[in-house]
C-alpha cells in the first residue's frame, strides 16, 4: 500500500483484506503501520474505523443494500468498503457531516477509483438525509446468524446483553508485574502521567484505564511494568495459584501473557515448560518472557503428542491449559472473529480439545491441579467438554473455582461479556487424585 492513502482509504483498504479475503485484524493493522508512516493520531482513527466497520459491518451492509442500486463489482470491492467506511462515520462517530463525507470520497481518488467519486458521494449524502429502519435489532444483525443462534441457544437469559456487549468497544485493563511495583504505585505512576485509571475490582494486580492509550505512552512499559490484559485472563493465575518452586506446565503458552503472569506471582521462581504448536508465536512468547525479563523453557511441539517435547520425569503440579478454541468470548476485543470464524470449525476444535486434555491428564502428578480454560462462551467447548472428559476419565476430583464474578456450573465456572464486566471465559479445575 502506498504511504499517500488518507486515513479513509486506509481503512477501506484495510477492512476489505479483513472482511473479503480473511485476513486478521491484527496482522493487517501491524503490517499497515509498518509499511506506512502515520502520526499517533492518524493510526488510532484509522484502528477505529476498521474496528468500527469490522464490528458494526451487517448494519453497514444493509444500509449499504438500501443505497446502491446493484452491487459494486467484485474488481472494485474496494469502493463498497469505502461507502461502509463513510457510513460508520455518520451512524457511530461524531465525525463533522461535511467531513465524513468529502474525506470519504476522496479516498475512493487516492484508491484509483476516481470514477466512484460521484456513486459514494450521493449514496453518503443520501444517508444523511434518511432514517431507516433496520429489520431487526442492530447487534442481531451484526453477528452472523449461526453465531447469534449458538449464543441464544447457550445463555438465554443473557444473549442480549452478550450480543450488545460483542459490539461495544471493550476497556484497556493492564496487569501490574508485581515483581516490580504494587498496584497503587503504578497507579500513582499514570495519575503523574495524566492517564485516568481505577483499579480492577475483580483482578488484584489490574487497573482499567478510562480512555485506551497507546503502550509507549505507560509508565516503563518496555521495560516490563506491566502488560496489556484483560480482567478474565488475570484470573487464571489466582486459579492454579502455583507456588514457587513448583513444576508447571503451560501447554498453550503463545503468545504468554499467561505464562507471564504465573511467573510474576511466584518471582520467576517455578520450573516452567512453555508450549505452543505455532513457531512464529513462540518468538512473540520468547519476547513476552525477555520483555518482562522472566525465565521459562519454551518449545514449538504440539502439547498433545509428548513424543515432540520433553516432560517434566516426575511430572507436573501445575498444568494450564488455555486451550485453542472459537474465541466467541473475545468477539469485542477481536471483531473479525464473526467474520472469519464457520460453524464446522467448533467440531474441529473440541477434539483438539479433548486430546490435550487426555494426553495432558497423564503428564499430572498425584494431587497436581490442572486449570482447564477458554475464551468461548459455546458450552461445546467448556462444560460439555468437561463433562464428556470426567466420563472418560477415572480419578479426576473438581475442587470448586474461587472465581471472583462467574456464573457456577456443575463443571467449572463461567463469564459472559455484558454481564461480568470482563471478557467471556470458561474454567475449571480438575485435580487428580493420590490413590
Ligand atoms: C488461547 S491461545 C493461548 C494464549 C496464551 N495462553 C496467553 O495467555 O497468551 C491458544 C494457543 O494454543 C496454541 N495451540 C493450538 N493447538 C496446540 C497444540 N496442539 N499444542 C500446543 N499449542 C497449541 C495456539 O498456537 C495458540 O497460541
Amino acid at each position: 500500500m502506498a504511504s499517500r492513502l488518507n486515513t479513509r482509504a486506509a481503512a477501506a483498504q484495510i477492512a476489505w483484506q479483513i472482511i473479503d479475503k480473511g485476513q486478521s485484524l491484527d496482522a493487517c493493522l501491524s503490517a499497515f503501520f509498518e509499511q506506512n508512516d502515520f502520526s499517533p493520531q492518524d493510526r488510532g482513527f484509522v484502528q477505529e474505523l476498521v474496528y468500527g466497520v469490522c464490528r458494526w459491518h451487517g448494519e453497514l451492509d444493509w444500509v449499504a443494500s438500501q443505497l446502491l442500486q446493484s452491487p459494486i463489482r467484485k474488481k472494485d470491492r474496494v469502493v463498497h468498503f469505502v461507502l461502509l467506511v463513510g457510513l460508520y462515520q455518520q451512524r457511530h462517530l461524531d465525525t463533522a457531516a461535511h467531513a465524513a463525507v468529502s474525506e470519504t470520497v476522496s479516498a475512493c481518488q487516492q484508491l484509483g477509483k476516481q470514477w466512484a467519486k460521484k456513486l459514494i458521494n450521493g449514496c453518503l449524502r443520501s444517508a444523511q438525509r434518511t432514517e431507516y429502519t433496520l429489520p431487526q435489532d442492530v447487534d442481531s444483525l451484526c453477528h452472523p446468524a449461526w453465531i447469534r443462534d449458538a449464543i441464544i441457544q447457550a445463555w438465554p437469559q443473557h444473549a442480549t446483553a452478550i450480543l450488545s456487549a460483542n459490539n461495544a468497544r471493550p476497556p484497556m485493563c493492564l496487569r501490574v508485574n508485581s515483581m516490580r511495583s504494587t498496584r497503587t504505585d503504578y497507579l500513582a505512576r499514570l495519575t503523574e502521567q495524566k492517564i485516568a485509571a481505577t483499579p480492577d475490582p475483580f483482578a488484584r494486580d489490574g487497573i482499567i484505564l478510562t480512555q485506551p492509550t497507546p503502550v509507549t505512552n505507560l509508565p516503563d512499559f518496555s521495560s516490563g511494568a506491566c502488560s496489556v490484559q484483560d480482567t478474565a485472563a488475570q484470573i487464571a493465575a489466582d486459579l492454579l495459584a502455583p507456588q514457587p518452586g513448583m513444576t508447571v506446565l503451560d501447554a498453550c503458552a503463545a503468545p504468554g501473557g499467561k505464562t507471564a503472569h504465573l511467573l510474576e506471582r511466584c518471582d520467576n521462581d517455578l520450573q516452567l515448560d512453555a508450549l505452543d504448536i505455532s513457531a512464529s508465536r513462540c518468538l512473540q512468547l520468547q519476547a513476552t518472557l525477555d520483555r518482562l525479563q522472566l525465565t521459562a523453557k519454551v518449545t514449538t511441539a504440539d502439547a498433545s503428542d509428548a513424543t515432540q517435547w520433553p516432560p517434566s520425569a516426575s511430572g507436573y503440579d501445575r498444568i494450564l491449559i488455555d486451550a485453542p478454541c472459537s474465541g466467541l468470548g473475545v468477539i469485542r476485543r477481536h471483531p473479525d472473529i464473526k467474520h472469519h470464524r464457520r460453524p464446522q470449525d467448533i467440531d474441529q476444535l473440541t477434539q483438539i480439545q479433548a486430546a490435550l486434555l487426555d494426553a495432558l491428564w497423564l503428564q499430572l502428578k498425584p494431587g497436581g491441579r490442572l486449570l482447564y480454560m477458554t475464551c468461548s462462551v459455546l458450552p461445546a467447548e467448556n462444560h460439555l467438554q468437561i463433562d464428556q472428559f470426567v466420563r472418560r476419565q477415572k480419578g479426576v476430583m473438581l475442587p470448586a473455582v474461587p472465581h471472583p464474578n462467574a456464573l457456577q456450573l456443575e463443571h467449572g465456572v463461567q463469564t459472559l461479556p455484558g454481564v461480568h464486566a470482563m471478557d467471556g471465559f470458561y474454567y475449571c479445575l480438575l485435580e487428580k487424585t493420590l490413590g
